[in-house]
Formats: C-alpha cells, structure tokens, sequence
C-alpha cells in the first residue's frame, strides 16, 4: 500500500521537496507519496531515463506530476543547476529529502582509496552540497525541513560496508549540528535510518556474488518483526517527520526497521 494513504490528501500542500535519488527504491517511495499530498516534487539524480520513467511512474499512481532534473550530488555546478531548476519551477524548495547513497560490499583491507572516495563523495558531501545548496533560502524564508536518510547506530560498524558506516555516521552527527544551529530560524533536521529493505540498489550494488532472495531471506529471520521493509515503511515516516505533525522534532535519526537494530539473536522469542 503507497504511505500516503495513512494521510490526509492535502498534508503537505504548499511544500516544495526536492528528493535526491527519487527515481529508484527508497527515494522514488518518498517522492510518490509527498507528490499524492499535495507537495510539488523534483526528484534529481544522476540517470535521465530513470528520472523520466520515475515521473511516468508518479503520474500513473497519483494523477499529479512532478518534475525532475538530472544532478550528480557530487558536483555543486550540479547542485546550483539544481537550486535554479526549482525555484524557477515551483519557488524556493521547503523540504529536502537526501537520499541519493552509493555502497558497495568491500572488505577494509581490500577497499582503494578511489572506492573509498566514490561512497563517501556521494553519500556525505552529496548531503553537505545539497543541504548547502538549497538551506539558505529557508534560512531566509523561516521555515524548512532537512530530511537525511542514513543508518541505525553507524558508529557501532558497518562491516563490509566501512565507507558506507563512516558517511552515515557523520551524516548523523551533521543532522544533530544542523538541527542546533538552524532550529532556532525555523528549519528542522532529522534523520531515517531504514532497516533491510529490498531495493535493486541493495540487490544490484551490496551483495556481491549473494542470491539475492536467500540474503534477504537470511536478513528477515534477524528482524523481530520477521518481515524485511517496504520503501512505504520508510515513506510513512517521512511523509510523519516532513508534516507538521513533526514540528516539534528535530536532530533525531528514526529508526525504521522492525526491531532489526536490537540485534536479536536468530530464532529468540519465536
Ligand atoms: C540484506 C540487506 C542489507 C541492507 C543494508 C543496506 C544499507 C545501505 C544501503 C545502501 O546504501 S543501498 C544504495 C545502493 N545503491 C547504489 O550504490 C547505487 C549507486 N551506486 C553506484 O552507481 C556505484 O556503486 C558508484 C560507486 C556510485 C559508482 O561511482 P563512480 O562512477 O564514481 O565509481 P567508479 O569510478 O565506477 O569506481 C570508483 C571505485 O569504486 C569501486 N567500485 C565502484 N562500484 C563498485 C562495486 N559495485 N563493487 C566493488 N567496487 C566498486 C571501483 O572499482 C573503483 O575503485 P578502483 O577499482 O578504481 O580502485
Ligand atoms: N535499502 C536498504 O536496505 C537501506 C537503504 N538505506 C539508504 O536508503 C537510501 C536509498 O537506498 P535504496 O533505495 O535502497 O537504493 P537505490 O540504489 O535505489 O537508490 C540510490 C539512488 O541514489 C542515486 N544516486 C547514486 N549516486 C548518485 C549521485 N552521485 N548523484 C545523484 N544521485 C545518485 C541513484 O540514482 P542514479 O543512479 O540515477 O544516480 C539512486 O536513485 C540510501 O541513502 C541508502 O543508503 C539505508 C539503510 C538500508
């Protein structure tokens, strides 16, 4: 079931949300169901023909349109291109939602420094770029949100992932700054930190040689709740935290994942 259905149809009206990576997975959940309660959209990443396809896609589900423009996070040029596109388009962007991310299974001793730099330069200067390019006019207007995507207690360790659990640590502790500094002229900063879900960025990007069914099988029996995620289950939050139902919450990291992050042991309690 799309998030959006738990909502009034209405809610985020008057927003303007700029999803980065919002043609695929988690990002294209967030920007369908801001799009269905009234928020004008532009989904950005790097591939035109995913963002094309992903606006087909949002027509289809919602009867409203959004728009897109291909941006790689990495580059500010990008991200100023970006900043323009919307504000001619819709006025100022209100909300930004960083989702766009790159991992890839890649054990320590193994991982290049080109590697290194290729998740860290998406996922965390990507955020700072974009939240640099598109914060100050909310600054100026009084009201905005950040919404960072990022991970359950990344500073516990990523295994396989270390680049990966060191940009979303530091995007945790730049989403509790951000929150501190900007609170107080109306703009919140809040994180989600998704547990499994199966997107085919996770079956294409993180598990290697794996079958992508039995890994996520495997990951299912070590979620209490014993069911992998849904990009709705993280949409349905977004949509919470991005709403005025979540005005009074800033500098948090949402932990949506079943009870994953308890770190139960397999079988305990079934
Ligand atoms: C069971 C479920 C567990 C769920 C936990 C989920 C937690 C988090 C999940 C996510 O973040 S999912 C998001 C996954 N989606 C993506 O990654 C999509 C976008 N990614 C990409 O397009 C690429 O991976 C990339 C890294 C962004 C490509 O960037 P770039 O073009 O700059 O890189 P390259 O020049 O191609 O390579 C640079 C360097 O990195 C190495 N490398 C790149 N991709 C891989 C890979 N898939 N596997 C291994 N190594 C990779 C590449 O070899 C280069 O290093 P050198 O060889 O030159 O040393
Ligand atoms: N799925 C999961 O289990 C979990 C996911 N997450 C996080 O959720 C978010 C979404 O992941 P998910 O939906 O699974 O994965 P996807 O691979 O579907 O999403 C990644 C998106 O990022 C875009 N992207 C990648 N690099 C760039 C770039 N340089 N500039 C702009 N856009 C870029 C991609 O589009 P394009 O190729 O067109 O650029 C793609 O749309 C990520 O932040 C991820 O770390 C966190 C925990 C668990």
């Amino acid at each position: 079931m799309d998030g959006h259905r738990y909502f009034a149809p209405d809610l985020l009206a008057g927003e303007v949300a700029v999803v980065t990576g919002g043609g695929s997975g988690i990002g294209f959940a967030i920007a369908r169901d801001f799009v269905a309660l009234g928020a004008d959209v532009v989904i950005a990443s790097r591939s035109a023909e995913r963002l094309a396809d992903a606006e087909g896609r949002i027509a289809a589900r919602t009867g409203r349109t959004c728009a897109s423009l291909p941006c790689d996070v990495r580059q500010e040029a990008d991200v100023d291109r970006l900043r323009e596109f919307v504000t001619a388009r819709y006025g100022p962007a209100t909300t930004v939602v960083n989702n766009a991310a790159a991992n890839f299974f890649m054990p320590a001793e193994r991982m290049t420094r080109r590697a290194f730099d290729a998740v860290l330069s998406t996922d965390l200067a990507g955020t700072f770029n974009v939240t640099r390019g598109l914060v100050p006019a909310m600054l100026e207007a009084g009201r905005g949100l950040v919404l960072n995507i990022t991970l359950a207690e990344p500073d516990r360790g990523f295994p396989g992932f270390s680049h990966c659990g060191a940009a979303k640590a530091a995007i945790v502790s730049l989403t509790s700054s951000w929150a501190y500094e900007w609170g107080g002229r109306g703009v919140r900063v809040n994180g989600i930190a998704p547990g499994p879900v199966p997107t085919e960025g996770v079956a294409a990007n993180m598990l290697g040689e794996h079958d992508p069914a039995r890994a996520f099988a495997g990951a299912a029996t070590r979620i209490p709740a014993r069911r992998l995620g849904t990009p709705e289950d993280i949409s349905a939050a977004a949509v919470f935290l991005c709403s005025p139902a979540g005005s009074w919450i800033t500098g948090q990291n949402l932990v949506v994942d079943g009870g994953f992050s308890l770190n139960v042991p397999p079988n305990a309690g079934a």
